[in-house]
């Protein structure tokens, strides 16, 4: 495995912020970490990157910690974010790339690249803290992966921007993935990761409660829901046996059922009270499950 979690453990004083986790992503991959606030997913970031000990476990990447011998292989992006605010953006990309030994007319030519892409070349030349929040944003998203990493860590890369710009970067970041690299992030969005990762993780008070691809995480939650578009009141149906939930909605409802047999029962007792418009049985969504696993609504 390409970057490898062993039995991870970070403590501060007596509080454990990642309790004993243990997780693999495969070389190519893009994995998606969910967690509520405080549930860990920074430390953990902070732990893969060498910028803190374990208490107990390691983190390897590619059979080894991650030191300043293979920083050129690795990107991050920060949650706090890592900009000199005083200094011009075409100059922090070179020197940050530089950092990590990238050729300097190579950095030069990706940063006015890059700055094309994300639609803001006329700001090579302003000092970071003259850009909007999300601009900003482009740029230290630039500034992780400007050097090419096979390895790439994003902490929280789409909040606080537009929809536009979220879909800038996403795509951005899903072709550095098709070039190759690794890619891990966080997300307090469930459809980002459910849109861009193949596996997934969910982390609550420092554990891993989840953790797999998307597809064997959704078919070993073993639930689905069943939508039943009626104009005849199917409030009822809510009662039957099998039926462990159900949500009205403008014209029917959705049903969440263990078992799928329990879908063609619905379906027979809608078409009693009336015609039934759609009938659909879908996957569970990836905030259900997160509900489920953790208890509470993701924030
Ligand atoms: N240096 C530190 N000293 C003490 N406690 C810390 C330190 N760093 C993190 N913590 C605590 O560890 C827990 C996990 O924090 P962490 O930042 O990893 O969570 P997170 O999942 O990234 O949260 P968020 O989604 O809010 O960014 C929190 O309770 C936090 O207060």
């Amino acid at each position: 495995m390409t970057l490898s979690i062993k039995n991870a453990t970070k403590k501060f004083g007596d509080f454990t912020a990642v309790d004993d986790i243990s997780l693999d992503v495969a070389e190519g991959q893009m994995h998606g970490f969910l967690g509520a606030n405080g549930a860990g997913k920074t430390t953990t970031f902070r732990m893969a990157l060498g910028l803190l000990t374990p208490t107990q476990g390691e983190v390897l990447w590619q059979g080894r910690r991650i030191s300043y011998a293979n920083s050129p292989d690795i990107g991050y992006l920060p949650e706090e974010r890592g900009l000199y605010p005083k200094m011009k953006v075409q100059d922090q990309l070179v020197y940050l790339a530089r950092l990590r030994r990238m050729d300097k007319k190579q950095a030069e030519q990706g940063a006015k690249e890059w700055l094309e892409r994300f639609e803001v070349p006329h700001y090579a030349s302003k000092k970071v803290e003259e850009l909007s929040k999300g601009n900003q944003q482009k740029i230290q998203l630039i500034a992780s992966l400007l050097h090419n990493p096979k390895l790439l860590i994003l902490d929280e890369p789409f909040s606080g921007l537009d929809p536009v710009n979220v879909e800038m970067l996403k795509k951005a970041i899903l072709d550095f993935q098709r070039q190759g690299a690794t890619i891990v992030f966080s997300s307090h969005r469930m459809d980002h990761v459910e849109e861009l990762c193949d596996d997934m993780s969910i982390l609550d008070k420092g554990k891993l409660v989840v953790h797999g691809s998307i597809r064997e995480v959704k078919r070993t939650f073993g639930k689905q829901n069943v939508r039943i578009h009626s104009d005849a009141d199917i409030t009822a149906l809510g009662e039957l046996p099998g039926v462990e939930k159900f949500t009205a909605q403008r014209s029917g409802g959705v049903f969440r059922i263990a078992d799928e047999a329990v879908g063609q029962n619905l379906l027979a007792r809608a078409l009693e009270l009336g015609p039934v418009r759609q009938f659909a049985l879908e996957e569970p969504s990836l905030e259900e499950i997160f509900i489920e696993k953790v208890g509470r609504a993701h924030v």
